[in-house]
């Protein structure tokens, strides 16, 4: 069955857009962050302090293949890292598979996450110019994964109902 998979960086509005692309085209949507904490029983944070980064992209890897091998028709909101390990980014190219890339600038996702950066482990201990500069280099390392996807929608300056637009446009 199909498999409609949203990727990008942290922050640029995976779980957002999912969430409302799911009530638009009435898919149901997993949230593979969400995924993962229900399955260790513990916070994303928790699971970097508790097990280690490595611990957590074995788990990531290990249910982003269990969701893509299940028979429903799903839209899953991948981690902002999940294309980056474990060769995860060419089961994007696999059939059934329509993998869109969420784009967003460096300043678009700054000030996102800005917003809001506790729960995000990379992230939470850095001051503002340390992060500019974290975003700009990590993007920059993974966009070479972010661009496997099939479909790249840039989200910079453009509503939550704009971008859900964009995708509908892309599925039909
Ligand atoms: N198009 C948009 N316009 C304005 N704000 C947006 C838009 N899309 C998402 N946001 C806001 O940006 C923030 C980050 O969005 P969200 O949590 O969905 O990102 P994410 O890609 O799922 O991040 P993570 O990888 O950390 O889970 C949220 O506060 C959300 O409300
Ligand atoms: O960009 C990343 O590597 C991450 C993004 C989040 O969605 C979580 O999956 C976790 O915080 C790691
Ligand atoms: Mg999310």
């Amino acid at each position: 069955m199909k498999k409609i998979i949203l990727l990008g960086y942290m922050g640029c509005g995976k779980s957002t857009i999912a969430n409302k692309l799911s009530n638009c085209i009435e898919i149901p949507f997993v949230d593979l962050d969400k995924k993962i904490e229900e399955k260790a029983n513990l916070s994303i944070n928790a699971i970097f302090e508790k097990h280690g980064e490595i611990y957590f992209r074995k788990l990531e890897h290990q249910l982003f293949v269990e969701l893509l091998n299940s028979p429903e028709t799903l839209i899953i909101g991948l981690g902002g890292g999940t294309p980056c390990y474990a060769n995860n980014h060419e089961l994007l190219k696999e059939k059934g598979v329509v993998a869109i890339y969420l784009k967003a600038s460096i300043d678009t996702l700054f000030n996102r996450l800005s917003l809001n950066k506790s729960k995000r482990p990379l992230i939470a201990d850095k001051n503002d110019s340390e992060m500019k500069e974290f975003i700009a280099i990590h993007l920059f390392e993974r966009s070479f994964y972010y661009n496997q996807a099939q479909y790249k929608v840039v989200v910079d300056d453009k509503t939550i109902d704009e971008v859900v637009e964009d995708i509908i446009t892309i599925l039909a």
